[in-house]
């Protein structure tokens, strides 16, 4: 793909592809485009040239609500919480696409308890289960600490049975403790065959649940190697350091 915004070019001919339960870790200095390759691959940036594909059909030129109804969901770099309402209704949210009137049911309290709501609502707890928040459910989300967000944030982007999920820097802000839980969230769906692409600039979570690292500069990949390597690689070294 390549990415055009007036004169700039933001991602240039860059080439990858990753598999079902495989994390593959954009890294990059800022500016790099590794935010620009997400909104790209989400049809929320046309590509100047290039494609991409998922499971062997094309979506390029497809919408982001065609894309995202195709299974590719994702988080977004700034905290995308809708803090009044509750966990539950964060993640209920995910399924609009799905079950429009659950989400209007849910948050407007109507008393149409369908089995179509009753099913979100079973769907979307069991996912806050998946990810180790079920007790959080009530509680409104602005009340929880950044770690507790992020799974809240990747709850919304799973629930909708997403087989791709694009994360972008959830472990900004995060504590040690909220790290290691969150990298053992994403290696769980990864064992289940969640296709994962993370942005990321944390080593030690991307060193924990990465299988490859892709590192961009100036929008060109210039290294991708599983994450023991990517230390003594020597274009990585130069943009890093200034020296190999
Ligand atoms: N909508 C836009 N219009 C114009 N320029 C843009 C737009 N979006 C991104 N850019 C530019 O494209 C380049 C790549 O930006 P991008 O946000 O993809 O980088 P990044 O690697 O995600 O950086 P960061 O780590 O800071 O998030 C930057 O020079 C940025 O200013």
């Amino acid at each position: 793909m390549t990415v055009r915004f007036s004169g700039l070019t933001a991602v240039n001919g860059l080439s990858f592809s990753v598999q079902r339960g495989e994390v593959l870790t954009l890294m990059g200095p800022n500016g790099a485009g590794k935010t620009t390759a997400f909104n790209a691959i989400g049809g929320f940036v046309p590509m100047a040239q290039g494609h991409v594909a998922f499971k062997d059909q094309p979506i390029t030129g497809l919408r982001p609500a065609q894309i995202a109804a195709l299974g590719i969901r994702r988080t977004f770099q700034n905290n995308g919480i809708l803090r009044e309402m509750s966990v539950l209704e964060n993640v209920l949210t995910g399924l609009e696409l799905d079950t429009p009137s659950t989400f209007w049911g849910c948050v407007t309290r109507w008393p149409a308890s369908d089995r179509a709501e009753r099913a979100a609502t079973g769907r979307a707890r069991a996912m806050l289960d998946k990810m180790g928040i079920a007790d959080l459910a009530d509680r409104p989300a602005g009340d929880l600490s950044f770690g507790q967000q992020r799974l809240v944030e990747i709850a919304r982007a799973m629930v909708a049975g997403a087989e791709l999920i694009m994360l972008d820097e959830p472990a900004v802000g995060l504590s040690p403790g909220d790290r290691l839980h969150l990298g053992e969230s994403l290696r769980d769906l990864a064992a289940e065959g969640i296709a994962i692409l993370l942005v990321e600039h944390v080593q030690d979570l991307v060193m924990a649940v990465s299988d490859q690292v892709l590192v961009l500069n100036y929008g060109e990949k210039i290294a991708q190697c599983p994450p023991g390597e990517i230390r003594n690689n020597k274009h990585v070294l130069e943009v890093y350091l200034g020296h190999a």
